[in-house]
C-alpha cells in the first residue's frame, strides 16, 4: 500500500500552545494516516514533546484541533472559551472537554524518554497493568497478550525480572511492549533512544523499526536523523514552535527547502565544521 492509499487517523490542525509568557507552539498542523511512520526532528526546546503530548491529551493546548478518527473532533480553543476562566467555569463544558481529552487518551499509547516503569513490580506486572487497571482486561488475556509481546521483543526470560535488573535498552524494550499491550491505534515515542547509553541503542530502534515495518501508526519524536530518514515516510522540522517543513525523507534530507532546516541538519551532521 503506497503512503497515499492510508486512510486518514489523525488530524490535527493549528495547536498552539503556552507556558506563561513562553509560547511554545504557535500553530502546528499535523496529518497521521494508518501505517504512516511520522518523524518529528527540531531542535531542543523547538516544541516537539510538546506536539506529542498534546496529540494524546497530557497537554492541553490554547487553541487548535484535533481529530482522531472515528472519534470526537476536539476544538481546544472552543472548549477553553466555553469552559471559562478558573473554578467558576462552565463545568459541563469542562468535564465535556475532559471526555475529549481521556477518548484522545484512550486511542494511544506513549513510549516515554526515560521507561518510568513500577520500580517494585516485575516486568509482567508492569506490561499488564494498564490493559488490566485502566482497561478492564481480564488478567488471564492481558498475561497471555504480554507474554506473546515479551517473546517478540526477546524479553521472555525476564518476565519475572524487575526493572532494575535489566539493562536500559531492556527497559525502554519493556517500556515499548507495555505501549503495545493497550492496542493503542497510535503509538507515540518521546525520544525513546536519549536516555540511552550508545551501544543500547540499536536494540530499541529495532523493535521500533520492526513495528513500523508491521504496520504500526507511529509519531516519533527523535534526534536518531538515520531512523527518521530509513523508517518516517513524513518528517517535520520543528523550529520555535512552527512547522518549518514537512516532506517525504528524501525531500527533508537530500534537498530541503528552507534555509533553516539546512542549518539544522548541518549542525546535527557536521558537529565539528
Ligand atoms: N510543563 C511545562 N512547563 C513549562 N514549560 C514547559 C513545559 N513543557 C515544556 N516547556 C517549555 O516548552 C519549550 C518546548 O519544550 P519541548 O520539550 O516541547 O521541546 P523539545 O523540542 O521536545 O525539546 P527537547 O528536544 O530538548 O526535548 C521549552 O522552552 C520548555 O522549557
Amino acid at each position: 500500500m503506497s503512503p497515499t492509499d492510508r486512510t486518514p487517523l489523525l488530524t490535527a490542525r493549528g495547536i498552539e500552545k503556552s507556558f506563561g509568557a513562553n509560547h511554545v507552539l504557535r500553530g502546528v498542523d499535523l496529518d497521521v494516516r494508518r501505517g504512516d511512520v511520522v518523524a518529528l526532528i527540531g531542535a531542543s526546546g523547538s516544541g516537539k514533546t510538546t506536539v506529542l503530548r498534546s496529540l494524546n491529551g497530557l497537554e492541553t493546548p490554547d487553541a487548535g484541533v484535533l481529530e482522531l478518527a472515528g472519534g470526537p473532533v476536539v476544538d481546544f480553543g472552543a472548549q477553553a472559551a466555553a469552559a471559562g476562566p478558573g473554578w467558576f467555569g462552565n463545568r459541563t463544558a469542562r468535564a465535556a472537554a475532559k471526555a475529549n481529552r481521556a477518548a484522545l487518551r484512550d486511542r494511544s499509547a506513549m513510549v516515554f524518554q526515560h521507561h518510568n516503569l513500577f520500580p517494585h513490580r516485575t516486568v509482567l506486572e508492569n506490561v499488564i497493568e494498564g490493559p488490566c487497571q485502566v482497561q478492564g482486561v481480564p488478567r488471564a488475556t492481558a498475561t497471555g497478550r504480554a507474554e506473546e509481546l515479551l517473546a517478540r521483543v526477546g524479553l521472555t526470560e525476564k518476565r519475572d525480572a524487575y526493572p532494575h535488573q535489566l539493562s536500559g535498552g531492556q527497559q525502554q524494550r519493556v517500556g515499548i511492549v507495555r505501549a503495545l499491550a493497550l492496542q493503542p491505534d497510535l503509538l507515540l515515542f518521546d525520544e525513546p533512544t536519549s536516555a540511552l547509553d550508545p551501544e543500547l541503542v540499536g536494540e530499541v530502534l529495532t523493535v521500533m523499526k520492526e513495528l513500523a515495518d508491521e504496520g504500526w501508526t507511529m509519531v516519533v519524536v527523535t534526534h536518531e536523523l538515520s531512523f527518521a530518514r530509513q523508517v518516517a515516510n513524513q518528517v517535520l522540522f520543528l523550529d520555535g514552535g512552527v512547522v518549518v517543513e514537512h516532506g517525504t525523507p528524501e525531500q527533508i534530507f537530500t534537498a530541503p527547502a528552507e534555509e533553516r532546516t539546512r542549518r539544522f541538519l548541518d549542525r546535527i551532521l557536521h558537529p565539528l565544521d
